[in-house]
C-alpha cells in the first residue's frame, strides 16, 4: 500500500494463473458484481478502481496477468504488485500445479523492497491468496480442496474454494482479505504501464458495500526481452 495523489493510498494486486481459469471474470466480478462468459485475452489487462478497505477509499489496481504465457514466470508483475492471488480451476489439475509451482518460486525469491509482513511463513513477506475456483462444476472436479489447503498452508498462503459463476460470498472474502493484508509502505515502482490503450469499461456498478468508480484499463505485456523461466527465478 501506498500513497499517491491527494494522499489516497494505493493497492496493487497481481492475479496470476494458467489460461481459463477464469481470472478475467473474478476480477471483473469482484470490481462490478457483473459476470463476464467470454472475455478471453493474450495480454494482461490492468483495471483500476476506488474502492473501500475498511472504510477508507483506496485505489485498487489489479492486473490481470494473460494466462496464454504461463509457461513464463511473471517475473515483473509480482515485483510491481504488493500482493499475489494465485487462480487455478478445481476441475483443472494442471492450472493447480502451475499455481503451486508460481508459489514455491515466490517463496524461494527474495522480494526486493518488501519488507517482511503479512502471511506467515511466506518468505517473500509479500501477502499470497490461492484461489481453487469453478465449484459448481464439482463434478468434474480434478483437485480436491484438501490439496488446496496443504499447498497453501506450505506456501504461507492463504486458501479459498469459490465459483465465480455462481457468485460465491468466499471469492469477495478472499480478495478482501488480501487486500486487508497489505500494509506495507510504498516500493520502487519496478515497471511502469506506460501506454494505456483505453478504457473498456468504464462507471464501474455501484454495490452495496460502498460507491466505488474506475474503468478498466489494457496495458501492454511488460517489456520481456529475456523473462526468466520458472525455475530461474529461484536465486
Ligand atoms: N463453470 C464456470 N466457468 C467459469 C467460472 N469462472 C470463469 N468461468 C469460465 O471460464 C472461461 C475462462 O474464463 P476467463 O475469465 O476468460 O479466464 P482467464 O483465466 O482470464 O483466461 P486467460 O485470459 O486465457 O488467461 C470462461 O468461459 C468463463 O466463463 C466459474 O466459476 N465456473
Amino acid at each position: 500500500m501506498r500513497d499517491e495523489r491527494a494522499g489516497t493510498p494505493r493497492v496493487r494486486i497481481a492475479v496470476i494463473g494458467s489460461s481459463r481459469v477464469g481470472k478475467s471474470a473474478l476480477i471483473v466480478r469482484y470490481l462490478t458484481r457483473r459476470y463476464i462468459g467470454e472475455y478471453h485475452s493474450n495480454t494482461d489487462l490492468l483495471y483500476r478502481q476506488t474502492v473501500p478497505i475498511n472504510g477508507t477509499p483506496v485505489e485498487l489496481e489489479v492486473i490481470d496477468v494473460s494466462g496464454s504465457n504461463s509457461d513464463k514466470f511473471p517475473a515483473e508483475q509480482i515485483q510491481w504488485a504488493d500482493a499475489c492471488l494465485l487462480v487455478y480451476a478445481v476441475t483443472d489439475r494442471s492450472s493447480f500445479e502451475y499455481a503451486t509451482e508460481v508459489l514455491s518460486a515466490l517463496k524461494r525469491a527474495p522480494c526486493n523492497g518488501s519488507p517482511a509482513h503479512g502471511v506467515a511463513g511466506s518468505s517473500t513477506g509479500m501477502p499470497l491468496a490461492l484461489l481453487g475456483n469453478k465449484t459448481d462444476l464439482d463434478h468434474l472436479r480434478q483437485v480436491s480442496m484438501k490439496e488446496g489447503q496443504t499447498v497453501s498452508a506450505a506456501h504461507g498462503a492463504s486458501f479459498s474454494e469459490a465459483s465465480v459463476a455462481d457468485n460465491s460470498g468466499d471469492l469477495y472474502r478472499c480478495v478482501d482479505r488480501l487486500l486487508a493484508e497489505v500494509r506495507t509502505p510504498q516500493r520502487t515502482r519496478k515497471f511502469s504501464v506506460t501506454k494505456m490503450l483505453g478504457s473498456l469499461i468504464g462507471g464501474a456498478a455501484n454495490n452495496s458495500q460502498a460507491s466505488r468508480s474506475g474503468s478498466v484499463v489494457a496495458c501492454p505485456r511488460v517489456p520481456a526481452p529475456s523473462r526468466p523461466p520458472l525455475a530461474a527465478a529461484a536465486p
